[in-house]
């Protein structure tokens, strides 16, 4: 590593058992050298420290009731890492694995995410490790309504506004704001997003983060002088993001040949059959094992995961560290051109050093994923103005806001002396931006 050891150690040490955030903070520090040697008065005032230390960390207690009856506990979240530029803004997760550090790690993330948007939003993100598979409804509504009963005094239009993440949808978030609205007696819409428009959500807020992937990776093509039309996509996973990435892909003449859940991954060369997906995955919450019944020129592979699948451009859609060095080296092997990453922190740093060796261009998930934060941005504004937005309207929003983020990366990296590298041009852009907020705001 090039970057300031001290420091880093000191980050770890202050943050035990959290190799994720490590991971995170890794990446950063390095992406941000040239920066750092270029103008060293960045680094004043403690602002590196500051910058990887969290305003806020709230820990919490969930109990909520089964079907059964029987009692559970679980833990909650809600890492507030900075509110330099806005609201912290930043979704929320419930898994089985979700601990501290993951939440850290996606809150920092968001920080620069957040940043590129030009939206004015904070960085913050949330969750627990309650695990949503096979609950019945009335069961993910009990435990949203516990787990707001604890938030409801954290959150606000103007203090923190969660979102989700992966297991949250706009069905927990309606159990979440319906909850917030009942203990508070405000009816303010600001303060969640991803709602349904029943209840003031923006549309097309469902599909900005997989859209805004396939946008930005669109822009990587054409600044390479190429196009998305006729290349085979591999995607990973099957949930809100890779949905609406493989829809967007076929919308724009590409092939996206595979897709993948936490049992394995399914490879139609055909083209992933959009209808088929929906009618299993969200329709029915059901099985991706099940797509071949229907389309039986379809396979799905246990225990795999979808880079061992020929194809130029790959988007993982799934989970952070997902994609390690031999899956790069595999991708690479059979011509891979680009990766957008629809995840947060999909790659591993081995599989990154493997595609920058390449020349592969790498839109990273700060800047590639999030057209999913920039439409919550909208949503928040559509909500101050009680406006009703059309799909249309925010669509257009969004792909404007995707190729400004594009260009910025760009024009930062060149500025920066790396010219394509998107990962050093998205981090500079953010890190700046966020650096000279605190500054000016003296968040000593
Ligand atoms: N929902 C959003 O607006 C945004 C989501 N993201 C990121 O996109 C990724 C996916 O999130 P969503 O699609 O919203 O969640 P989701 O809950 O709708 O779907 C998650 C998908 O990942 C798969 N998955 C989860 N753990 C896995 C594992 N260990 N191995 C293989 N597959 C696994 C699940 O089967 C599911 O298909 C996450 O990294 C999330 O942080 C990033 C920006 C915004
Ligand atoms: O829309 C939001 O606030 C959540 C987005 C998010 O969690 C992310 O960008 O990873």
């Amino acid at each position: 590593m090039t970057f300031d050891q001290a420091l880093y150690e000191q980050i770890v040490r202050r943050n035990p058992a959290e190799p994720e955030f490590h991971q995170a903070v890794a990446e950063v520090l390095e992406a941000i050298q040239p920066a750092l040697h270029r103008d060293p008065g960045l680094r004043d005032a403690a602002m590196l420290e500051r910058l990887c230390e969290p305003e806020r960390h709230l820990m919490f207690r969930v109990v909520w009731t089964g079907d059964d009856g029987r009692v559970h506990v679980n833990r909650g979240y809600r890492v507030e890492f900075s509110s330099a530029l806005g609201p912290y803004k930043g979704g929320l997760r419930f898994h089985r694995d979700v601990t501290l550090g993951t939440v850290k790690f996606l809150a920092f993330e968001q920080i620069f995410k957040n940043a590129l948007t030009g939206l004015g939003l904070g960085a913050g993100k949330g969750g627990s490790d309650f695990d949503p598979a096979g609950r019945s409804d009335a069961e993910i509504m009990r435990f949203c309504q516990s787990f707001m009963t604890e938030l409801h005094r954290h959150i606000g239009p103007e203090t923190d506004v969660p979102a989700g993440d992966i297991g949250v949808g706009s069905r927990e978030i309606g159990y979440l704001f319906g909850q917030y609205k009942r203990l508070t007696n405000r009816y303010a819409a600001g303060t969640l997003t991803g709602k349904d428009p029943l209840l003031g959500g923006i549309p097309a807020r469902p599909e900005a983060t997989g859209y805004g992937t396939v946008y930005f990776l669109d822009a990587m093509l054409t600044a390479g002088g190429k196009d998305l039309d006729g290349r085979t996509a591999i995607v990973s996973g099957s949930g809100n993001v890779a949905f609406h990435a493989i829809a967007k892909l076929r919308a724009l003449g590409a092939n996206p040949v595979t897709c993948s859940d936490s049992g394995g991954f399914l490879h139609d060369p055909r083209g992933i059959d959009l209808d088929v997906l929906h009618e299993l995955k969200v329709a029915r919450r059901g099985r991706l094992s099940e797509y071949p019944d229907h389309v039986p020129s379809a396979r799905y592979v246990p225990g795999g995961t979808p880079w061992e699948v020929p194809g130029t451009v790959a988007l993982p859609c799934a989970t952070q560290n997902e994609l390690g060095e031999q899956d790069a080296r595999t991708l690479v092997k059979n011509d891979l051109l680009a990766v957008a990453e629809g995840a947060n922190m999909p790659c591993t740093p081995a599989a990154l050093q493997v595609f920058r060796e390449a020349g592969v261009a790498l839109g990273p998930g700060k800047a590639a994923n999030a057209g999913g934060v920039a439409t919550s941005g909208l949503e928040m504004r559509q909500n101050a103005a009680r406006e009703r937005w059309s799909f249309e309207r925010t669509d257009q929003a969004l792909q404007e806001i995707m190729a400004d983020i594009h260009t910025t990366c760009l024009a930062t990296a060149e500025d920066h002396g790396a010219p394509g590298d998107y990962v050093t041009g998205a981090a500079i852009a953010g890190f700046r931006t966020v650096v000279a907020a605190m500054d000016a705001g003296g968040y000593i």
